[in-house]
């Protein structure tokens, strides 16, 4: 069985090559310098083509027969938890970005390029618009805007079936806590196998990450347009990559700012505690969502290779529950089961319904 896996990230793109039973991953690196040639994250689909090409080719790949080709999926409309065949509808909604602009939306359209030329499938696996939440989560507070599923839920689901295998348990039994700590954090209840609750990653929920703001105070945020400090095009900016960590220390990267409480920098100190603080508020606030009843708590994503950072989570939340730690992302590892998963006919491949899934929760 081989299999071709493309995980589209804002300055990178992760490829896995799937070749009779092992599993070889790698990076091409986009500069953020050539990265900004392109206006909308679809332009960039000739580039990335052909950067996925020349690594075919360096790598020796170029000539294998793949059984399917699969790629992260992107922000379309909410759909069930699974493994979808990319086809015209879904196509049409990663381009337009239905639900919004991401550089995962180039997952599906990728695939589907590579494959189309060979004559075989391609699909997208938990895109991170997966809506499970259970109706009581979806209220905002006000009429007229719902709280919406959009996380890491490829990782987030990898990781908590991993944790299940460890305890010898089953997904679908357990109540767990995940929670990915990458540029940007979510946190997601996880009950017997559905997302019951999870802040949205991108528009301004839940804890503050390195590059993102979480939840804001509203009427803060409206006094900032009122004085014309702003556009709220700006400030759209700044809520999903200028914010959290970087707003604060001017760097995404967490390794600087442990380097520099090292050296005693007492605002470097105290913007780490305060995201960690939200991040175990988060998980406080999900444990009491679940009643109560959490099995384990899961720390992922490239925050989770930090010590002081999976501590400091650890130390405030582990009379929950215990914490497990499964540091960095799994997303291709995650791609290429799913696709196995169909090929090898455990699972069926969904079709994309355009968000009309009446399943939900
Ligand atoms: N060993 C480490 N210790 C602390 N932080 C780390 C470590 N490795 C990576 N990170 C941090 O993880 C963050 C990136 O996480 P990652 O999951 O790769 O994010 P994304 O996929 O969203 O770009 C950065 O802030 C980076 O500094
Ligand atoms: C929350 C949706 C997915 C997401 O935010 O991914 P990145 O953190 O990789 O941008």
């Amino acid at each position: 069985m081989n299999i071709l896996a493309i995980d589209p990230g804002s300055t990178s793109t992760k490829i896995g090559v799937f070749r009779d039973g092992t599993l070889t991953k790698g990076s091409i690196e986009h500069p953020r310098a050539e990265m900004e040639h392109f206006p909308c994250v679809m332009d960039q689909l000739g580039y990335r083509m052909d950067a996925i090409r020349a690594y075919l080719r360096e790598t020796g790949a170029d000539g294998v027969a793949w059984d399917a080709v699969v790629g992260r999926g992107g922000l379309i409309h909410p759909v069930l938890s699974g493994v979808y065949l990319v086809d015209e509808p879904l196509i049409k909604d990663l381009e337009d970005g239905v639900s919004g602009e991401h550089a995962a939306n180039l997952g599906g359209v990728l695939a589907h390029a590579v494959a189309s030329g060979k004559g075989v499938p391609a699909y997208v696996v938990d895109p991170p618009v997966i809506d499970e939440m259970w109706p009581v989560a979806r209220l905002s507070g006000m009429a007229g805007i719902e709280r919406r599923s959009m996380f890491h839920a490829l990782n987030q689901k990898a990781v908590a079936r991993d944790v299940a295998r460890e305890l010898g348990r089953d997904y679908a039994e357990l109540n767990l806590i995940v929670v990915h700590m990458g540029g940007g954090i979510t946190a997601g209840a996880h009950r017997k196998g559905l997302v019951v609750d999870v802040n949205n990653g991108l528009n301004g929920d839940g804890p503050f990450s390195p590059e993102r703001t979480g939840g804001l105070p509203v009427v803060g945020v409206l006094e900032l347009v009122e004085r014309g400090a702003f556009t709220t095009g700006e400030l759209k900016g700044i809520v999903a990559r200028r914010g959290g960590v970087y707003s604060y220390l001017n760097t995404v990267d967490m390794r600087e700012v442990e380097a520099r409480v090292q050296q005693g920098d007492a605002e470097a100190g105290l913007v780490r505690e305060a995201m960690i603080y939200q991040v175990a508020k988060e998980i406080g606030g999900l444990a009491a969502a679940l009643s109560g009843a959490v099995d384990g708590i899961v720390l992922t994503g490239g925050l989770a290779f930090g010590a002081a950072v999976v501590e400091g989570v650890r130390r405030r939340v582990e009379f929950i529950a215990p914490v497990f730690v499964r540091p960095g992302e799994f997303e291709i590892e995650a791609l290429v089961d799913g696709a196995l998963r169909v090929i090898s006919g455990v699972e069926a491949a969904r079709r994309y319904a355009g968000g009309t899934d009446e399943h939900r929760g």
